[in-house]
């Protein structure tokens, strides 16, 4: 067998799917995007993919080599989502070809559902209540919101108590019916974080994810050490090499790859396995669309240390199109209780709407992160 063709679709709300051909009728399908950079993921993709023409795609640990290896500059957001995207669809082709799931290829289900969680809140938290409140009554127990709105580097007590009121009432309607995680999102500076985790604390957030940027992961372990509070990160570290500085410098409860981010099914099992050794939880980030979730589910269900799922139905961003209108096998994606189980389908086991995709991939708009400000003008970490 051998790859014939690739086509990326750039489509609402903020995602690209890339489907590869080959020349005995098999396709398969991933999502390599990076929000807010689609197109030059998709440039990478492309470019990738030269190596990849004329290539078996079973040889998906070779190819993957070739990607990474084979380009002396590597790593980094833009070539880890082509990559991953790209790796996806061969395992989505490998499957098809062998007649299994992916999570059957890579050793077997370890578990029979896959607990997930629900956005609510939106960019600055707001309306969190009525938000928890209409995913309960489907089922939904665990949630995540953003900590907090924009906060400066030294920001005063009013924006303290404004993240803590937050939390605070969440736990006051709710009581331990149900449990949330808090994205600080990179949007608090190292000192913020001190007082902020201390302030939480009592409310016992299941969770705090990116309490400060990747680029500043050397306070993991030393905001780690003042709480009890798990810390989680890992959205924004694309390759082994990273996770293995963060796994060995310690404070991570939780790492966060991104199935469309760091280097796609193959880097993330193997990413899962060293945060194993850890005895460091995995929480595969997936604000994006339905392969990337597939992606993520079979890694969820090989992996033992898998927690829980992150996903993006109804989730703020989701402006234009939802998880799954273009997905034909809906159902297989049903939640019960809170929890997704197994793909049982061929590959990936999603099956994509193509007509849909093509239409809608006509004039996508290129979606954007906000630009934030302070009070004072200064760009904020969004
Ligand atoms: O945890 C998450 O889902 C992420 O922080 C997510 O909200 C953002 O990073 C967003 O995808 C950026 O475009
Ligand atoms: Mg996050």
């Amino acid at each position: 067998m051998k790859i014939t063709k690739l086509t990326t679709y750039r489509l609402p709300p903020r995602w690209m799917f890339l489907k590869i051909e080959t020349d005995e009728g098999v396709c398969g399908w991933g999502e390599p995007v990076i929000e807010g950079r689609a197109r030059s993921v998709e440039a990478a993709v492309h470019e990738l993919g030269d190596a990849l023409i004329g290539q078996d795609p079973a040889r998906i640990n070779d190819l993957w080599q070739v990607m990474y290896r084979g380009g002396f500059y590597r790593g980094g957001p833009i070539l880890m989502s082509a990559i991953a995207g790209i790796d996806q669809a061969l395992w989505d082709i490998k499957g098809k070809t062998l007649g299994v799931p992916v999570w059957q290829l890579l050793g077997g289900l370890v578990r029979d559902r896959m607990k997930a969680y629900s956005w609510v809140g939106g960019d600055r938290p707001a309306d969190v209540i009525a938000g928890i409140q209409t995913l309960r009554a489907i089922g939904i127990d665990t949630f995540k919101l953003n900590g907090c709105a924009e906060m400066s580097l030294i920001d005063n007590s009013r924006a303290v108590d404004e993240a803590v009121n937050t939390v605070a009432q969440i736990r006051e309607v709710f009581g331990n019916q149900i449990e949330f995680g808090l994205d600080f999102h990179g949007r608090v500076s190292a000192p913020m974080a001190k007082i902020l985790i201390k302030e939480l604390e009592p409310y016992r957030p299941l969770f705090i994810e990116e309490p400060v940027l990747a680029e500043q992961a050397e306070y993991y372990p030393r905001l780690a050490a003042q709480t009890h509070i798990p810390i989680a990160a890992g959205e924004r570290m694309y390759s082994r090499f990273e996770f293995k500085r963060v796994l060995a410098a310690g404070g991570l409860a939780i790492v966060q790859p991104d199935l469309s981010h760091a280097g796609g099914i193959t880097e993330c099992v193997r990413i899962a396995a060293m945060a194993e050794a850890y005895d460091v939880g995995l929480a595969p980030h997936c604000p994006l669309g339905p392969l990337a979730l597939a992606a993520c589910l079979q890694v969820d269900f090989v992996s033992h240390n898998a927690i829980f799922q992150e996903q993006s139905m109804g989730i703020h961003y989701n402006q234009g199109a939802e998880l799954l209108d273009y997905v034909v096998n809906k159902a297989d994606f049903a939640m019960h209780n809170g929890s997704f189980s197994p793909l049982n389908r061929p590959g990936l086991g999603v099956e994509i709407d193509e007509a849909l995709v093509i239409e809608r991939s006509r004039d996508a708009p290129d979606w954007r992160n906000p630009l934030w400000r302070h009070a004072d003008g200064a760009v904020a970490e969004w």
